[in-house]
Order: C-alpha cells, then structure tokens, then sequence
C-alpha cells in the first residue's frame, strides 16, 4: 500500500484537534472566547452609549465617541509594564478569573452611574484590568500546550480572539433591536443600550467564573519566591530583557514596525480611498481587504513556507508588507489596491502570528508575562502616535501635481507619500529584524526557499561541523586525519568520528552492514540501518561534542546514504532522505568535503572489498554522481575536491577551506592550551593509527573493528 504523508491541511486539523484536547487549554480557549465576545460587543456598546449620552449636538457625540477610544487606548500606555510584572508575580488563575469579574461590575456599573464621565471613567478602568490581564493570558498559553503545538494553540486563540468580532456584531444588532422592538410596546422608554452592557456584564462574569474552574492550570508565580524583587527592578529586569536579547528585540522591533505600518493605513485609509473617488464603499472594502488578509496569514501562517526557518519568515513577512505596500501607494486604480492591501494583511498577519509564537517559545518563563506587557505597551504607544501623526504628516505634504508633457499630469498627495514613507519603514523594520534573528547565516533565502518543506538544515550553533565524503577509497580517513592533526596542532579540540560505527551499537550495525557474509539485505533494511546507526551516532557523540563547542570531523555522513542506499540502490532520493534527515535532527555539517575520484582509482587503492564495494562498476558511478549532485545544489557548504592528487596537496586545499569556518569556534576553546592534547578521539587513534590497532592499511576483517570515542551518555 502506498504511504501518503498528510497534507499540511490534516496537519492543521490534527494540530488543532490536539491542542484541543487538552482539558485545561479547551477550558482556557472556552473562557477565552466569551471574554472574547464580550469585549468587541463591550466596545460597541461603551461608543453607542457615548453617542446616547453625549449632549452637544454632532460634535459632542464625536467628541465623546472620542473619548470612549482614547480611554482604551490610554491605560496600557501606562499600566501596560505594571502589567508584566503582576503576570509574572501573581497566580495567574487569580488573576485571569479577578480580571474578567471586575470588568463585570464595571459594566454593569455604567448605565446604573449613567454619566459622560463615569463611562469615561470606567473605560480607562476596564482597560487598566486589561493591561493586566492580558500579558497574563498570553504568557499562560504555552505553559498549557506542548512547545510543539504553541502555534496551533496560538491560532485558535487568535481566531477566536478576532473571529469573535463579527458574532459580537450581529449579538449587538439583535440586542439593541430588540430593545427597540420591546421599547415600542411599553409605555415606558427604555434607554437602548442598557441591556448590552448588562450582557457584556454577564458575559463577563461567566469568561471569570470559567477561569475560577481551571484548578488544574498552573496557577503560582513564575517567578521563584527567592529570586523575588521589587516592582521597579522587575520591570527593569523586563525592559533590560528585551533590548540584551537578540531575538527578542528583532521581534519587538519587528511587531512595532508592523503596527506603524498598520496605523497609518488605518489612519489615511479614508482620505486615501477619497483621494481615488471610492468614497465610503471603497473605505469598507480597504479594511474587509486588510482584515481578510490577516486573518488567511494569521491561519495559514505557520504553513507558509515551512521549509524556512520561522525567525526569517517573520521579518521576511514585514518586508512583503513593505512592498506591497509600497505598490499600493503609487496604484491609483482601487481594484489593484483592494488586492494589494490584502497582500499586506496577509504579510503582516504572518508576521504577527509568526513573532507571537517565537516570544511563547522562545522568552524564559519568567520574563514572559513583562515581554508581553512590553510589546503590548509599545504597541498601543506607536499606535496611538502614527494615528496621531500620519495624518498631520499627509496634511502637511498635501496635494501636487506634477505636469508631464507628452505623459500627462501627474498627482500625488500627502496619504500616497505617508503611505510610501511607512512602507519602506516596514520594510526597514522588517530587513533589520531579519538580520537580528537570522539563525541560518550563510544560507541564502532563496536556497532555503528551494528547500524541501521538512527537509529544512539545521546548522549546528556551537561548534563546527566537518564531514568527509566521497566513494570507496578517495581518501577520506586520510585526510580526515589529517585535518585533525593540523587543527589540534593549533591548540583546536577536534572529535574525530565516523559513520557507520563509531558507538557500542554502530559497531554492531556496521558488522552487520559491511560483512560480506550478511549477503543480501532489502535496499530498504540497508537504508534503516544505516538510520539506526546514525541516530545513535548523532545524539551520543556529534551533538554532545558540538554542544561543548568542539570541532567535529566526521568520515562519512547523510551524504553517504543519499550516494549509496538513494544513488546506488536507486530508491527514490526522498524518502531516503527523509530518514537519514529524521534520524540526524536535520542536523547538517557547516561543510561537506567531496573528495572526489573515478571508483576505479579509488578501487586500486585496496584489495579486500568489503559488501559495498564489492557492487559492480554501474553502482558506484551512480554513488559518484549522487555525490557531485549533491555537491553541485548547495555550494555554499561543500567543498569539491580532486583526489587523485597528492596527499599535501589535498590536505592543504582542504585546510584553506576550513580556516575561515574556525571563526565559529569559541575563541576560549580556539586558544592553544595544555588541554589541546587531550583529544577525544572518535575511532582514530590521535597518533594516526586506526582505534583498532590497525595502521590504516586495510584488513580482512575491516566490517567494523575502528573503536569510537565512549558514549557520554
Ligand atoms: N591521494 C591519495 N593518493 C594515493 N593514495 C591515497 C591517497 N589518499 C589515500 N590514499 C591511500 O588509499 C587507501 C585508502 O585511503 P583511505 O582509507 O583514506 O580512503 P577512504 O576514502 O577512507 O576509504 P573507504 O572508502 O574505505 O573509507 C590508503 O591506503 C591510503 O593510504
Ligand atoms: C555512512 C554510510 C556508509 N555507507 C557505506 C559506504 C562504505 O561502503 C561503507 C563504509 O565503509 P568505510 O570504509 O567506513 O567508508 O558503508 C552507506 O552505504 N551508507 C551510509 O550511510
């Protein structure tokens, strides 16, 4: 039967399906929902009972409405870092559950109050309980689902956090219909938003009494009762955080320029669309369009290129932005812009989603509650301000028009410029977070693009990773050898290891393997094998070295299962790759060095032949040309290399290549000391024999003798 790997759209559902079935997140979610709710019909209740309650005429009502929105915006501009420091100090539960009821009797509070100011007054409180209450919410999620899943989590909250709007819509329009409907058939007249904000109230209360049920949630502070100090120094601890912390800062960065960029369209949208005579029709599509692309990128988000490491997608989403937004400013035609500005909610929605799951994933616990305090201060700051400004900007600029002689004229405006100048301000934004948050220096978008989804390299972090291979013969123990040698003469701690069989198990698989007496093996076996081998291989030597920040130097790696068990066998070259892959972690070498010889050199080179080499001629042509092609799709990271010449003159080809990769070992560990001779040597004796005994000659029983470094584990 064939085997169909599931589709990214399973993947979604299954995802989904598990963060879901988690009892506490499902009872979180739930909560979460109805404050979701009751929020967006809060929000049009709090402006419509403004608009009631105003007196004036039209510019008290406006400037009440007003009002109402700034005192939302107001309180986490202030409250927002004192936020973060109660989420990272108070038992969450408490304080999701106090949030959420407090916000209750404060809307039930304001019809009964009934006045201009107390509304106004209970709004700046209702959000200072959400500054609060917020930054707890979200730094509770990933304590709640695996790491794995976060993002799923994270969409289905967002969903429900945004989707939630338009149910609120169409629950405000029945309510206040209804009012109406009932209002006409008593004598008595009742005022028509009153009972909103009572469902609000209510809605409230139930969101609240949800979280009070979470017993199981983890409920205590994240931060250690002795590591506990006082409130301005945690908030200092917080903001220190974010501007000492590469990734985080790239990402705080990142979210800000997208909120600019954000604000000043909402900001213009309506002057812009005016300025191409599609009036009010053309400013609701403007934001159906903008809001429809962010939420398909907030969804599709973490399935948008997944080959691509999610710390560049993230700034490589606000430069899409960027430049769709860029063409949006010089388009005058509003069907092109209708798609376009879709293009930069997408973008920015992916963004968003994207940075949202790396702050989950990647801040210590502990700092999460005052990150997210932090962002979302920040964010409401520069809101607050491109709103607040871009207008003034576009007011200054105001209308010109260029004369054009045979072209004809041409007019631009001050919305068209603020746009452009906020555009390549995302973009800015987007390519400095790219920088800051790059994790695959040296790997090109573009080939990282052309990647395979699930094949994705992952370079080591610590360490440099040297593999040598190459078919029967080139050479390769040779100068792996010598590599070693030449680098711990410069005081370099070097592992010297290889595949297959460099641990306890190795040794029997590569019995197993090489024995000619095995006989024949399904290509199949041969490829789990070798996997097996590899595992092993990988998680009790290689990464362990390179997490001490050693150089390892590795006879023959992944390359070799594509050249052999892929090129060789001829099985279709993914599926085994997918296994090789999955049994290293994705784990690849920083350089690959080919040595590369026609077999029938390589075969005069010894006279034992061991189950592999002793194929036909046909199967190691295949090996050879699966190797250069390998070589030839990612020359950032091999070197090709003759061997069918001297030694010395291979060895110092090679040592030229790795010098400037030395750079990514740690100077402390670079530094010739007394400890460069203590070498751990893995299956190689630092004296240039083989581990077994053996002068590198071959042998008869050469199916797996070399001794490899012991397991640390
Ligand atoms: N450039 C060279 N020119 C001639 N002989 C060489 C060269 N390099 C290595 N040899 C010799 O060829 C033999 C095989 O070398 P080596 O074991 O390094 O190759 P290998 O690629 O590791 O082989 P295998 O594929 O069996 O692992 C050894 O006897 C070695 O001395
Ligand atoms: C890692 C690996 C190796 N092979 C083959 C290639 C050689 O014929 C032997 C290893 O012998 P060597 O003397 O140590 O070079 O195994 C393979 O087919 N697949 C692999 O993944």
């Amino acid at each position: 039967m064939a085997y169909h790997p599931g589709s990214s759209d399973d993947n979604d559902v299954n995802g989904i399906r598990l963060v879901l079935g988690i009892r506490v997140f499902r009872r979180f979610w739930a909560a979460l929902g109805v404050a979701s709710l009751a929020d967006w019909i809060g929000l049009l209740a709090l402006t419509a009972y403004a608009n009631d309650i105003a007196t004036g005429g039209y510019a008290g009502k406006n400037f009440a409405i007003a009002g109402v929105l700034f005192a939302r915006l107001a309180p986490a501009l202030v409250i927002g870092p004192f936020g973060g420091y109660v989420a990272d100090r108070l038992d969450r539960r408490l304080v999701l559950t106090t949030g959420l009821l407090l916000r209750a009797v404060i809307f039930a509070s304001i019809p009964l109050v009934g006045t201009l100011w107390w509304l106004l007054a209970a709004t700046v409180l209702i959000e200072a309980v959400n500054a609060v209450w917020m930054p707890t919410k979200d730094a509770t999620v990933p304590t709640l689902v695996p790491r794995a899943h976060l993002d799923d989590a994270n969409r289905l909250n967002l969903a429900t956090t945004y989707g939630s709007a338009l149910p609120a819509a169409a629950l405000f329009i029945v309510a206040t219909t209804a009012t109406r409907f009932i209002d006409g058939l008593t004598p008595v007249e009742l005022p028509a938003v009153d009972p909103t904000l009572y469902l609000v109230a209510i809605a409230f209360a139930i969101g609240g009494l949800i979280f009070l049920g979470l017993r199981d949630m983890p409920a205590g502070s994240a931060v250690p009762e002795d590591e506990q100090v006082g409130l301005w120094r945690t908030i200092g601890q917080g903001w220190a955080y974010v501007f000492r912390t590469p990734l985080v800062r790239g990402l705080v960065l990142g979210i800000v320029g997208a909120f600019a960029c954000g604000g000043v369209v909402i900001g213009l949208g309506r002057v812009f669309v005016g300025d191409l005579g599609a009036g009010d029709p053309g400013y609701g599509l403007l934001f159906g369009c903008v809001f429809l692309g962010l939420g398909l990128g907030m969804w599709r988000g973490p399935r948008v290129l997944e080959q691509v490491s999610r710390r560049r997608i993230f700034g490589v989403g606000l430069m899409g932005a960027g430049v769709a937004l860029a063409v949006v400013a010089v388009i005058h035609n509003m069907a092109l812009v209708a798609i376009l500005v879709t293009i930069v909610g997408f973008c920015a929605g992916v963004s968003w989603i994207t940075g949202y799951t790396l702050l989950g994933l990647e801040v210590d616990e502990e700092m999460r509650g005052r990150t997210f305090a932090f962002v979302a201060s920040l964010v409401r700051l520069v809101l607050s301000a491109v709103l607040a400004v871009a207008p003034l900007v576009a007011g200054v600029i105001g209308s010109h028009t260029i004369e054009m002689r045979e072209l004809g004229d041409y007019t631009y405006t001050g919305s068209e410029i603020t746009i452009l100048i906020a555009a390549v301000v995302a973009f800015l934004f987007g390519a400095v977070s790219f920088r800051q948050m790059n994790d695959r220096v040296g790997l090109s978008l573009l080939s990282e693009v052309r990647q395979r989804p699930g094949l994705a390299p992952v370079y080591p972090e610590h360490g440099l990773f040297v593999a040598f291979e190459g078919g029967e013969g080139a050479g390769k123990s040779t100068q792996a050898r010598m590599l070693v040698d030449a680098l711990q003469a410069e005081g370099y701690r070097v592992l010297l290891t290889r595949e297959p069989g460099a641990t306890d198990v190795g040794r029997t698989l590569r019995q197993i393997v090489l024995d000619p007496a095995t006989g024949d093996l399904s290509p199949r076996t041969e490829v789990l094998l070798y996997a097996a081998d590899k595992a092993e291989h990988v998680d009790a030597v290689v990464l362990p070295a390179l997490e001490r920040g050693d150089v390892v130097v590795c006879d023959r790696y992944v390359d070799s299962t594509l050249a052999y068990q892929a090129g060789g066998r001829a099985l279709d070259r993914e599926e085994v790759e997918r296994v090789a892959r999955w049994s290293t972690r994705q784990l690849r070498p920083h350089l690959t060095v080919l040595l590369d010889v026609d077999p029938s050199v390589g075969r005069s080179r010894f006279e034992v032949a061991d189950r592999l080499e002793a194929e036909p001629k046909e199967f190691h042509a295949r090996v050879r040309d699966t190797f250069l092609d390998l070589a030839e799709s990612d020359r950032n990271h091999y070197l090709v290399v003759s061997a069918d010449r001297s030694v010395v003159a291979i060895a110092d080809e090679v040592l030229e290549r790795v010098r400037p990769l030395l750079g990514l070992v740690h100077p402390a560990i670079a530094a010739r000391s007394d400890d460069a001779e203590r070498t751990d040597d893995g299956g190689h004796g630092t004296d240039g024999s083989r581990g077994d005994g053996t002068d590198g000659s071959r042998s008869e029983d050469d199916g797996g003798e070399r001794t490899g470094p012991e397991s640390p584990r």
